[in-house]
């Protein structure tokens, strides 16, 4: 509980939730998944406990992840999940509603900012701010963005892909794509498919991602056992993957992103340019632990490329971190402000 107004910062991911409160760090780690009653319209569950329902419901209940590549899909329930998330870090009987910062993608429109923004007041803020996820990202890196130096930043979530060049606390140049984490799993489950006749859930080809996944070739082969369900028998099957066939099923997606980067490399002014070829690339968010895509990256630029510590927590670090120049969100340098006072 950390009640009496404490701000709140709130890394709303398309796969999880991270909320820092001010002067305690990071306190809530949850999937961005919410288990709903069809008939009664009624929240069963939040977070992990969702989850874990995910694909295992009977017909009355849905289990649904409110944002998708990033953005609001399902408006209702994201409020709804907002609020149980910020009830269950302020504690129901809160004095001072907080001030709360949430990083969205850097590629939203306008009405999606007010959708988060609303959402955010809705579920109990005093004042909602927003700030773009590679800002975050890159002052959860620990980069010193206030300088004029180009940093390069490359934020690989769920849903989506930003890659933004930074210079003086701005985005110079950036471009955002619905290609990331997900559409990994999406792509490893046609693979199953094609090849193998194999239907799986899922949760196991996130488990086949992380474990056996890579975007460049392994110097030794992984293997995993999969199970799935045969599409012409009908029955559960046990088969072995091996990270090479993996490889093959993420070419594409990886390629998109390795892409993404070129592109903004090449709308780069030649100052900054300079930088980020002496200082690198550093990547963030979940996807960027895919294994060997900083190598992918590193070789089709010519650029080393970093995964920033704990590159997971980054833009809920670097939004928590917001929270002390939040007189700046208030000037509206790199925020929106919204909502009530
Ligand atoms: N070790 C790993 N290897 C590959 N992918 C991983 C690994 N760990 C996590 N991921 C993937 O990272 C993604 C989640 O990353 P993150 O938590 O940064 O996203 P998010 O902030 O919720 O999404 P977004 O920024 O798109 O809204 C998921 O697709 C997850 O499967």
């Amino acid at each position: 509980m950390f009640g009496f107004g404490s701000d709140i910062g709130i890394d709303l991911g398309t796969a999880s939730v991270l909320v820092f409160v001010k002067g305690k760090g990071i306190v809530l780690q949850e999937p961005s998944v919410v288990a709903i009653d069809k008939n009664t319209n009624n929240i069963l569950a939040v977070g992990e406990e969702a989850r874990r329902m995910l694909g295992r419901t009977p017909g009355n209940i849905v289990a649904i992840r409110p944002l998708k590549d990033g953005v609001i899909s399902d408006y209702e329930v994201t409020e709804k999940m907002l609020r149980y998330f910020i009830q269950k870090t302020t504690g129901k009987r809160i004095f001072f509603k907080p001030k709360i910062i949430v990083c969205v993608p850097s590629g939203v429109t306008e009405v999606e900012k007010r959708a988060v923004v609303d959402a955010t007041t809705e579920a109990g803020a005093r004042t909602a701010y927003l700030i773009e996820e590679p800002i975050a990202a890159a002052i959860g890196a620990g980069l010193d963005i206030s300088i004029p130096n180009g940093h390069m930043i490359v934020d690989i979530g769920g849903g989506t892909c930003d890659v933004a060049v930074i210079s003086l606390g701005g985005i110079v140049v950036s471009t955002s794509i619905k290609v990331a984490g997900d559409k990994f799993d999406e792509a490893i489950i046609r693979h199953m498919r094609k090849r193998h006749n194999i239907m799986i859930g899922e949760r196991t080809a996130e488990n086949m991602k992380i474990e056996i996944g890579c975007a460049y070739p392994r110097a030794k082969e992984v293997t995993m056992d999969v199970r799935g369900r045969n599409l012409v028998s009908g029955l559960p099957v046990n088969i072995k993957i091996s990270s090479e066939e993996i490889l093959d099923a993420l070419e594409e997606s990886v390629s998109s992103i390795a892409d993404a980067v070129h592109s903004v490399l090449e709308k780069t002014p030649p100052e900054l340019a300079a930088d980020i070829s002496d200082q690198g690339i550093v990547m963030t968010g979940g996807g960027a632990l895919l294994w060997g895509l900083d190598k992918l990256i590193s070789k089709r630029t010519g650029i080393p490329v970093y995964i920033a510590e704990d590159a997971i927590s980054c833009v809920a670090k670097g939004t928590g971190q917001a929270l002390d120049s939040i007189h700046l969100l208030e000037s509206g340098a790199n925020a929106k402000r919204g909502g009530r006072r």
